[in-house]
């Protein structure tokens, strides 16, 4: 058996090409051309390609964009600045601040310092706690893209994770931490459980697993043994592997490629769930603006 694909590059086309639509109707009623704003700190070539994206996105869909880029000696004064300069720029509807920061800043107090209504990552702290507080509620509030690309990623390819058992691997902020809230709504139903680098049986946790997310960052740390067969596996970590001849480093995921031997779905990386969180972060701003059409309306 070989996996069928969660093709992640044509379902975020399709949903870029639905806020497209949604971006035409906001602004033929009259509305300001929503905007999205990234603050890159740094030369990292890596964030510098992921932020270049976002901009590539923005223009397919519409969507006004700003571009910050602070170099990396930049103090945290100079950061805040900036924030502060966009949670008061009305043509800027949501941002994000790219990820990691140099080390002299300090992240929690730049992500604190965003204005809610505009954290187009779903990361500040009170959207995180409006997502635990307000488990059953309806979405009012911006929801993190990635574990929010995993799930529309399973939806639009039909599959239903009702009382499915997700085993999620790795606890960092954009990934481990929210996708349990999300999954355990009402809406998805899912039986979630959270391993780490200090789980002690990786293994025996995974092979139980309807839905493995392996977001850990350990390359190919999901090895085809420890899969249920039928499975379905997201690969949405990263790490760069070193040539041992001395080439160039290579990107590689958190799931084994024999893998898809086993399981019935996997989600590729490349391919997959990173294309999915740029569309939802696209997702994130459109819906803040027709939030703020919709108060406008009243
Ligand atoms: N504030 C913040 N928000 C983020 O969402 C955030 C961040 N910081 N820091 C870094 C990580 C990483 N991340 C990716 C997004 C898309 C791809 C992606 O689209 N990858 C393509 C390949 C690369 C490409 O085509 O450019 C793929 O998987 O097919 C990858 C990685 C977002 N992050």
């Amino acid at each position: 058996m070989t996996a069928q694909i969660l093709d992640g590059k044509a379902t975020a086309k399709t949903i870029k090409e639905e806020l497209a639509e949604r971006v035409t109707r906001l602004v033929e009623g009259g509305h300001e051309r929503p905007g999205l704003a990234t603050v890159l700190v740094g030369e990292d070539p890596g964030s510098a390609a992921y932020v270049r994206g976002k901009h590539r996105d923005s223009e397919q869909i519409g969507l006004h964009s700003i571009q910050k880029h602070l170099p990396a000696d930049a103090t945290q004064a100079d950061v805040e600045a900036v924030v502060d300069e966009l949670n008061a720029d009305p043509t800027c509807t949501g941002y994000i601040v790219q990820l990691p920061l140099p080390k002299q800043i300090d992240t929690d107090a730049i992500l604190e310092r965003i204005d809610p209504a505009k954290d187009a990552d779903g990361l500040h702290p009170m959207n995180l706690g409006r997502l635990v507080l307000n488990a059953y509620t309806e979405i009012t509030t911006p929801l993190p893209c990635t574990p929010r690309a995993v799930i529309e990623l399973m939806e639009r390819h039909g599959l239903d994770l009702r009382g499915k058992d997700v085993v999620v691997v790795g606890r960092g902020i954009t990934v481990g931490r929210s996708i349990g809230a999300l999954l355990t709504r009402r809406e998805y139903n899912a039986t979630v459980t959270l391993c780490h680098t200090g789980t002690t049986d990786l293994p025996a946790h995974l092979r139980r697993a309807d839905v493995i997310v392996a977001a850990a960052g350990a390359a190919h740390l999901v090895r085809p043994e420890d899969v249920k067969p039928g499975a379905i596996v997201l690969d949405v970590g990263v790490s760069r592997q070193e040539d041992p001849e001395g080439g160039k480093a290579k990107l590689v995921g958190d799931v084994d490629p024999a893998v898809a031997e086993v399981a019935a779905w996997i989600s590729p990386n490349p391919g997959g769930v990173g294309p999915m969180t740029r569309a939802l972060l696209m997702k994130n701003v459109v819906e803040s603006a027709e939030r703020a059409a919709a108060v406008s309306a009243d």
